[in-house]
């Protein structure tokens, strides 16, 4: 079922928006009164589960790939296939199910935002730092397609498939070995990944204790029927990952190792910066507007700019030549990645008839590409009562009877807004293809 996220123990839970895309910026959010409630469900009589707060926020957003701007924390895609059946995540739902009621009591906070504030304020309730987060992520709708799955680390593997992994993200190797200081929390589950044990002797204080066993124990290849995982030779009781141990078998990533072993403030400086960033990587700007260290060390990539730039020049119906010149750099096709909204939905939009022909007719811009909310650019038209839009539009072919988020075709869509012309429009054209008008 669509709009069905499975939940662990064969219990299923339907989102309570029904998945319909989410917009989930409120200013008025008490975030005082949001934090209380987050800790009151990780920490309570029945659990700790900072750790896997911290894991999930992690997941949600360790998709990230930079070249295409897809994956990432923003849509909250682990509640769609294929990624929520990534082995990776196994387990990981019982902190959506914990967050649950405040989830309930705050239905204005996207999944997205929640997932990846709960995960930044489990790092200041297990004593670490202070990790900013800001509103602003939006949840997908239902269908949404998610990056196949396998973009997150494999445990089994060494440092250049961690490196492969983090600087897809768009992490550099001291960035990297900071978020990995995370193990200093939580532990490995059989049931879940096949790995078993735990990092450090206080799985539920967040300090460089990680850093200083991976550099002053010693360790050895466990000896059991798991997979491949090292302990530590003097009790047997820490373990360590192999791509844990890909960080002190590497010279670049070694020295970052011991730099965090030492200095336990640079470690909480550099990880609250890369946890943050990475937390918000592909989302919307509402999302991390307290990153400009973060944008100004990694610039938009040149073509990612210009694609930006021919979709508001759409948006401003800017004239035609000006639109081409921008073309040469830009994918005209791109997408604005906070909504699934192309330069076409943009011109629709705003009634601009001139770059609604250059987008159709010229660009070969998809004409039924549906948005975040369904929406078509049609829809758009119709919605604002653009008549020569709809006009050009519907000459193009473009199709009356997609529905969106909220139910609404072409027709019934104009007659919500009361759009008359639009209407006699929709229905001359209807009636000039030779079908029926009875359904208005
Ligand atoms: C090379 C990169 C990484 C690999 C291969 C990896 C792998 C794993 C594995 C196999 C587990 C055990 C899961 C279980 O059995 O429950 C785990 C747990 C955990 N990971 Fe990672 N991880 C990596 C990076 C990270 C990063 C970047 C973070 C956060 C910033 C993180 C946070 C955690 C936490 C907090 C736990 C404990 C969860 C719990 O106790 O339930 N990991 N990780």
């Amino acid at each position: 079922m669509a709009n069905q996220a499975k939940y662990e123990g064969g219990a299923t839970m339907v989102n309570p928006e029904g998945d319909k895309g989410h917009q989930a910026v409120d200013p008025g959010i008490n975030k005082d009164a949001l934090k209380s409630e987050i800790r009151a469900a990780l920490i309570n009589r029945k659990a700790n589960a900072c750790p896997m707060a911290v894991r999930v926020a992690w997941h949600s957003a360790g998709t990230f790939d930079k070249t295409d701007g897809t994956g990432g924390s923003n849509g909250s895609l682990m509640r769609f296939e294929p990624e929520h059946s990534d082995p990776a995540n196994a387990g990981l739902y019982i902190i959506h199910d914990m967050l649950h009621e405040v989830k309930k009591r705050n239905p204005n906070v996207s999944y997205a935002d929640l997932w990846t504030l709960a995960g930044s304020l489990a790092v200041g309730f297990t004593n670490g730092p202070d990790v900013k987060h800001s509103f602003g992520r939006v949840d997908a709708p239902a269908g949404t397609q998610t990056p196949e799955n396998g973009r997150l680390p494999d445990a089994a593997q060494g440092a250049s498939h961690v490196r492969d992994v983090f600087s897809r993200m768009g992490f550099n190797d001291k960035e990297t070995v900071a978020l990995c200081g995370a193990h200093t929390l939580g532990r490995c589950h059989i049931v879940r990944s096949g790995f078993d044990g735990k990092w450090t002797t206080n799985p539920l204080k967040f300090d460089n204790e990680y850093f200083k066993n991976l550099l002053n124990l010693t360790w050895q290849p466990r000896k059991w029927d798991g997979p491949m995982q090292y302990e530590d030779a003097e009790s047997g009781e820490l373990m360590m990952l192999p791509t844990d141990i890909a960080l002190i078998e590497d010279p670049a990533y070694k020295q970052h190792v011991e730099l965090y072993a030492k200095d336990q403030e640079a470690f909480f400086q550099d990880f609250a910066d890369a946890f943050s960033r990475l937390l918000s990587l592909g989302c919307p700007e509402a999302a991390c507007p307290h990153l400009n260290k973060a944008a100004s060390a990694q610039p938009a990539a040149p073509r990612d700019a210009a694609s930006a730039e021919f979709r508001e020049a759409a948006m401003h119906g800017h004239a035609v030549d000006v639109l081409k010149k921008i073309a040469k750099d830009a994918d005209v096709h791109d997408l604005e990645k906070s909504s699934g909204r192309s330069a076409l939905h943009k011109a629709a939009f705003w009634g601009h008839e001139g770059t609604v022909c250059y987008l159709i007719h010229e660009c070969g811009l998809e004409k039924d590409l549906q948005d975040y909310n369904g929406d078509t650019p049609l829809h758009d038209a119709v919605r604002f009562g653009n008549t020569k839009v709809v006009e050009i539009m519907l000459s193009a072919g473009a199709k009356t009877s997609i529905k969106n988020e909220q139910g609404y075709d072409a027709f019934s869509l104009a007659k919500e807004y009361n759009k008359t012309a639009v209407l006699e429009l929709l229905q001359k054209h209807h009636a000039g293809k030779g079908k029926t008008t009875s359904r208005l």
